[in-house]
């Protein structure tokens, strides 16, 4: 790809957190080295929902290194759900294209340059990362956390055949204006939103890319997924299977 191309577009990597305060300074300099040798603009929107181990204070002291045009932060007074943090973030964001991703160091940020060529070669309007294909596996999650991924999955190839391996990975490149086009229909506020958004956008008829990655269970902190984020799934999935 040319410079000159490569300087036309800005993508915006959207960081949600919640308690990473271990996890941030690692996945900040990780993002910064990949983007600045692969050479496109962007930016990191990082948006803590109120995290009380001090993991904003930590973007803080971030954006004073790496500088405010590079480390942008939006937090929110309390926790108010994945969904609505993406939702949030893009409202902020001023690149054409958004990306979004875990905080917990599970992306690896390498795959960023490879999201931006697949999307540049095919012109998707959307590029996922998969688990579930080629090279892409899961590396420290137990049997447990396996089958619930897993089961989910498969459960929602079954119900709605949306024709994507990973249907709730999260890591992700959209054209800006296809993200803006789905929020508009998206319902879900939590993990669930994942899954609609791809279901949502083959309604649409936008294209999307799946670029196989390892996905590496988080060495500090915990997840977020709990009892109730597996029920909104089970209830966001029944509820997209008997209305599309
Ligand atoms: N701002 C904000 N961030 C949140 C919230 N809940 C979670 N996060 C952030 O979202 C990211 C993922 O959260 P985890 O709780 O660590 O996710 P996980 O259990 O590793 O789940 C991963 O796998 C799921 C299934 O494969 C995915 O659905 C999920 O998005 C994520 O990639 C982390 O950066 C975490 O800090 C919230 O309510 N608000």
């Amino acid at each position: 790809m040319s410079s000159s191309t490569k300087s036309q577009n800005k993508y915006s990597i959207l960081l949600p957190t919640y308690n990473e305060v271990e996890n941030l300074p690692i996945i900040i300099w990780l993002i910064v080295k990949c983007m600045e040798k692969s050479g496109y603009g962007y930016e990191i929107i990082i948006i803590d929902d109120g995290s009380p181990d001090g993991t904003l204070e930590a973007g803080e002291q971030l954006q004073k290194i790496y500088g405010s045009s590079k480390i942008v932060l939006r937090p929110r007074e309390k926790k108010l759900g994945l969904g609505t943090a993406y939702i949030h973030g893009i409202k902020h964001a001023t690149g054409n294209f958004i990306i979004i991703m875990d905080a917990d160091l599970s992306h690896h940020p390498k795959y960023i340059p490879e999201f931006i060529q697949q999307q540049e070669i095919h012109n998707y309007d959307i590029v996922t990362g998969t688990r579930y294909l080629g090279n892409g596996g899961v590396h420290g999650w137990d049997f447990k956390r396996k089958l619930i991924s897993r089961g989910a999955n498969f459960l929602t190839q079954l119900l709605l055949r949306p024709g994507v391996s990973d249907l709730t990975g999260s890591f992700r490149l959209y054209k800006k204006d296809v993200l803006q086009t789905l929020i508009q229909s998206c319902i879900s506020k939590g993990y669930v939103f994942q899954m609609e958004m791809i279901v949502r956008a083959r309604q649409c008829h936008f294209t999307i890319g799946e670029v196989p990655i390892a996905f590496v269970d988080r060495v500090y902190g915990e997840s977020k997924l709990g009892g109730s984020e597996i029920v909104q799934f089970a209830t966001g999935l029944l509820y997209l299977f008997v209305t599309t």
